[in-house]
């Protein structure tokens, strides 16, 4: 069964002097889950916010009561080191926790004199922590690395080590407001006609004028951060973006 429409707008371009309100509107106007934004200024050259924002955001949204479900916390985790936040964000009530292929299998943490982790860890291993901590777990790529670097964990045996989602970015990651990488549709394409029920979530750039290339192409989750919270009417796109992943 192909995986349904999910809209998640990305509080990235929300008013970050009324996040609660937001959240909570934004979830009211239709949506199905909130993507939040973690920047370290490492990874990225951004920085947004950390665990602490993540529990105050979480009395405004009910938690999802499936998984997946509305009201799901899905944090984006644009950061060098995804181990160690690990089990912070699990308590902050973040229910999709989403790490960074490239940020898993480099070398950066242990040669960053700001580090203060001495781990870090595999793609597989780390799905294996975050579900362990009660969260579901999502793996990102940046546009520049290739999509078969996945198919090691999309075709483990062992299901722990399976992703939830994979997230494949449609902008270079780090603000809000570019322009839709279409050339990272084949991307996508390619994953949903080898895992036909995935979640596949793009992010970047998505709004009315390119939703039809990610629905064709085959992404079922969408973020969408400026087209959402920069319209007079929130709830319309919302709708909009939904019919167009339904109708593919
Ligand atoms: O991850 C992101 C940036 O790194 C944002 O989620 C993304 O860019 C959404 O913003 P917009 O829809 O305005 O492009």
């Amino acid at each position: 069964m192909p995986p349904p429409a999910v809209i998640a707008p990305s509080i990235l371009s929300a008013d970050f002097g009324a996040l609660g309100a937001a959240c909570s509107e934004t979830i009211e106007n239709g949506a199905d889950w909130l993507h939040i934004d973690i920047m370290d200024g490492h990874f990225v050259p951004n920085m947004t916010f950390g665990a602490p924002v993540v529990s105050k955001l979480r009395p405004h949204v009910q938690r999802p009561k499936t998984a997946l479900g509305k009201g799901t916390f899905d944090c984006h985790m644009m950061i060098a080191e995804p181990k160690k936040w690990v089990t912070e964000f699990a308590n902050a009530g973040c229910d999709l926790y989403t790490f960074h292929h490239e940020a898993a299998i480099s070398s950066t943490a242990a040669s960053d004199p700001v580090s203060t982790s001495s781990e870090q860890t595999n793609p597989k291993e780390l799905i294996r922590f975050i579900h362990a901590k009660g969260m579901l777990a999502g793996i990102a790529i940046k546009p520049d690395t290739e999509v078969e670097v996945l198919y090691e964990v999309l075709d483990s045996a062992v299901k722990e080590e399976v992703p939830d989602m994979v997230l494949i970015m449609t902008v270079h990651p780090g603000f809000g407001g570019q322009s839709f990488l279409e050339g990272m549709m084949p991307k996508v394409k390619t994953l949903r006609d080898r895992y036909p029920e995935l979640y596949i979530e793009v992010d970047g750039g998505l709004g009315e004028k390119t939703i039809g290339r990610a629905a064709k192409a085959g992404a079922n989750v969408i973020v969408a951060g400026s087209a959402v919270f920069g319209a007079p009417e929130p709830g319309r796109v919302i709708g909009a973006l939904r019919r167009a992943v339904e109708v593919g």
